[in-house]
């Protein structure tokens, strides 16, 4: 426990409830970070960051102009960014850019977004991933020295989806050995890209590449785009803010197009492709979508971003609904806290057991990740196909199921969720555009059914399929599945429920060729059903993994761990087939009174995890400084909180405002 927890005093609720938890909260919070090395390795990055006093603000965030809310955040990143390179790094390596440990101690410092976040999070990786190691020795140490700071820039005002349709153009020129940015229309400006607007003076631009008279098709190019000295935008270039958002408006999201702007050729990223001197194209890479790997990256990286910030989001809203009382259900009686009420513990538990699902999930694709990583350097880019579903899938239900959640912990928390110092809007902000950025959640749920369909063509031609597949020769038949309520017989009828709407879908593209459709016209008109066959794979995925990881990883746990995390984890597969009771009806022998029995574990369930409950979000282990809530607050003074909090706002300073004097009084005096 940190000193700030043991010093105040606490809520007389929260106590009784810390009182009641029945676990070990330490073991739950090693399961939560990975590992007690991880768990170790964090709170020591916390205590570096967050003692230098440097996230303090006298003036809440969000009371700020949009300004001074630029000019803060720089400050703040400076500061952090020192942080992160000096002391960080050297604990954590490179590893810290898959590791939401970085994200997680920013939130002390930013409520909204770093206008460096980019910088790290894609800037850096797409370094590492597509240049050549020459490149790497020139870009990398500055990079990470912060001696120049980059965003990435490839959506354009035109298109973000469609990456092939980008218009920005790169023409080498062999006369001087440079490649010609450029940007032809207004909606080949680049828009949209984190810290790009004020903050970046290196960029990571993606365009069409032209030589010899021939496109090659899109490629990343990292452009110098400010003067290092005096920040201006170099002659060619134009850079700006995109405007106000709803949420991220410290990130620095900006616009940026070319007139005829030159960069030396060696600027291309040449890792999967070169251009030589003489303008000759080399194509180097074994596949041809590695150049989109820093979005597979980001992808696999938002899964346990999700999860952090519902596990933050849940945090806040358990612990105020065991501070707030409401109601009087029975008469005489005092009022109850909101937690006891089962509609309540209905919204939030799913929160707690989705939180250590998506992290589970997480650890195994960023270990899926590594692994297809390893295997490419080798040469070997056979899973690559794999990967791109995976994290396709995992990213679109993920950042879906985190903003839901957040919101529905907002609803939780009444009125005062709505209030920004509760922190959950910020956090939703956030979170949903996580289901648009790094690829829309349709778009990408269409992705991973492509690879689904392939995957059903070879079962149905007797080929073998790859590992997270293998469940189509299983679950492939035309019977029902025989329906059980264990955990494995639930994940085994959701594996059943996919393989038959993917067969379905295989079936209905065939029925609309045969009437003289083409493919890609017939794949059109199934892409509703192909999305919710994308979705319940994934969700078999993620029941699946989720299962075996938390047997496995409290096999050394104490009883009471395990207990409540098998009923974590029960609860998540239950609360899905319930929601989902539709396709069990349809796909396997469930019945009325098997959904009857089920509704009712599930409601037990509640009432097991109730007493737990503060315990669970403790064990997440988030410290005041990084929840930034009033509503969440270890100590649980949340009256009081809010109160301080509301004396801060700026409409606060002083009894009378000048608008009554400019505007309210002639108005009342009949003189305006
Ligand atoms: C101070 C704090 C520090 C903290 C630090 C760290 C933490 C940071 C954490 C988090 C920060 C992150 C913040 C991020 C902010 C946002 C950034 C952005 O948004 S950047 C823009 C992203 N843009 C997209 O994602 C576009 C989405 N579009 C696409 O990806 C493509 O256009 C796509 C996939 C939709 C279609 O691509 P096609 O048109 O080239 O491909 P087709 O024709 O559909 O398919 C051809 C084949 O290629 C495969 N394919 C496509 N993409 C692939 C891939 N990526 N890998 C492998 N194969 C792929 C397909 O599966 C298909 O395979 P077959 O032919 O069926 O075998
Ligand atoms: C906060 C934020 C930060 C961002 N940061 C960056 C950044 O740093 N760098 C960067 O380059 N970009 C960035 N982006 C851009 C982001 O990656 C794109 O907005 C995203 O990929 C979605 O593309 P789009 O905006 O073109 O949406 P569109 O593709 O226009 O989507 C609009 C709708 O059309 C649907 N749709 C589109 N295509 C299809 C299809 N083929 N089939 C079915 N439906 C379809 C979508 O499902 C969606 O409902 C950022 C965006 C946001 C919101």
């Amino acid at each position: 426990m940190s000193t700030d927890k043991m010093s105040v005093k606490v809520n007389v609720d929260l106590q009784k409830e810390r009182q009641k938890c029945n676990f070990n909260i330490q073991e739950v919070t090693f399961i939560f970070d990975g590992g007690k090395e991880q768990t170790l390795q964090r709170k020591k990055i916390e205590d570096i960051a967050l003692n230098s006093g440097a996230s303090i603000d006298s003036i809440p965030e969000e009371c700020l102009g949009l300004k001074e809310r630029y000019d803060n955040a720089v400050r703040k990143s400076c500061i952090y960014s020192r942080i992160v390179k000096n002391e960080i790094l050297e604990i954590t390596g490179l590893e810290a850019l898959g590791n939401p440990v970085l994200r997680r101690t920013a939130d002390a410092f930013f409520k909204e977004i770093s206008p460096f976040m980019l910088h790290l999070g894609m800037f850096v990786p797409t370094i590492i991933g597509q240049c050549t190691e020459e490149q790497q020795a020139k870009w990398l140490p500055r990079a990470l020295e912060m001696q120049i700071i980059g965003a990435y820039a490839q959506t354009e005002l035109g298109h973000g989806t469609f990456i092939r349709g980008l218009e920005t153009t790169a023409t080498y020129d062999p006369e001087t050995e440079e490649f010609v940015l450029h940007s032809p229309t207004l909606t080949s400006y680049k828009w949209w890209a984190g810290g790009l607007g004020n903050t970046a003076n290196h960029c990571i631009v993606v365009a069409q590449l032209y030589t010899k008279g021939q496109c090659h098709g899109t490629h990343p190019f990292i452009v110098p785009i400010r003067d290092m000295e005096t920040h201006e935008p170099f002659p060619g270039v134009k850079v700006g803010d995109v405007g106000v958002r709803m949420g991220f408006n410290t990130a620095d999201n900006g616009f940026l197009s070319f007139n005829h702007y030159r960069i030396p050729r060696e600027n291309m990223m040449m890792k999967n492709a070169k251009v030589l001197k003489d303008g000759t194209y080399v194509k180097v890479a074994r596949h041809e979508k590695l150049t989109y790997g820093t979005m597979v990256f980001v992808r696999v990286t938002l899964v346990k971003e999700a999860a952090i910030n519902l596990a933050k989001a849940a945090t806040i809203a358990v612990r105020y609904s065991a501070v707030r009382r409401q109601s009087q259900p029975k008469p005489d009686a005092p009022e109850p806290q909101i937690i006891d009420y089962p509609t309540q513990q209905h919204k939030l538990f799913i929160c707690i057991a989705t939180a250590h699902a998506l992290q589970i999930t997480g650890d195994w694709l960023w270990r899926t990740f590594k692994d297809v990583l390893a295997d490419m350097r080798g040469g070997n880019t056979d899973s690559l196909p794999e990967l791109h579903a995976l994290s396709s899938c995992l990213k679109a239900i993920s950042t879906s199921d985190s903003a839901a959640y957040i919101e529905q912990c907002r609803f939780a928390c009444g009125g005062h969720g709505y209030m920004l110092s509760s922190n959950l809007p910020l956090i939703y902000s956030f979170v949903t555009a996580t289901r648009t950025y790094e690829g829309d959640y349709t778009v990408l749920l269409l992705q991973t059914a492509r690879f689904l369909v392939k995957a059903w063509e070879q079962v149905e031609a007797g080929k073998s399929v790859t590992p997270t597949v293998s469940y189509l020769t299983l679950a492939a038949t035309k019977e029902k599945v025989l329906w059980n309520d264990f955990a494995e017989g639930i994940i085994r009828s959701f594996q059943a429920v996919a393989a038959r709407k993917i067969s379905a879908c295989a079936e209905t593209i065939k029925r609309h060729m045969k009437t003289g459709i083409c493919y890609e016209d017939a794949w059109q008109l199934t892409t509703v059903r192909l999305v919710s066959a994308a979705e319940s794979h994934c969700r078999s995925v993620i029941c699946q993994t989720y299962w075996n990881e938390i047997t496995r990883l409290t096999a050394s746990c104490s009883t009471n761990v395990k207990i409540v995390m098998e009923q974590l984890a029960t609860l998540y597969l239950i609360y899905w087939a319930l929601e989902r009771s539709g396709d069990l009806l349809r796909y396997s022998t469930i019945s009325e009174k098997d959904l009857n029995r089920l509704q009712e574990r599930y409601e037990e369930l509640l009432a097991l995890i109730r007493p737990n409950a503060v315990g669970l979000v403790d064990a997440f282990d988030f410290r005041d400084e990084i929840l930034r809530s009033t509503l969440g607050a270890y100590d649980g003074r949340v009256y009081e909180r809010l109160m301080e909090e509301a004396l801060k706002s700026p409409l606060n300073d002083g009894p009378v405002q000048a608008s009554f004097h400019k505007y309210i009084k002639p108005l009342t005096k009949g003189k305006l």
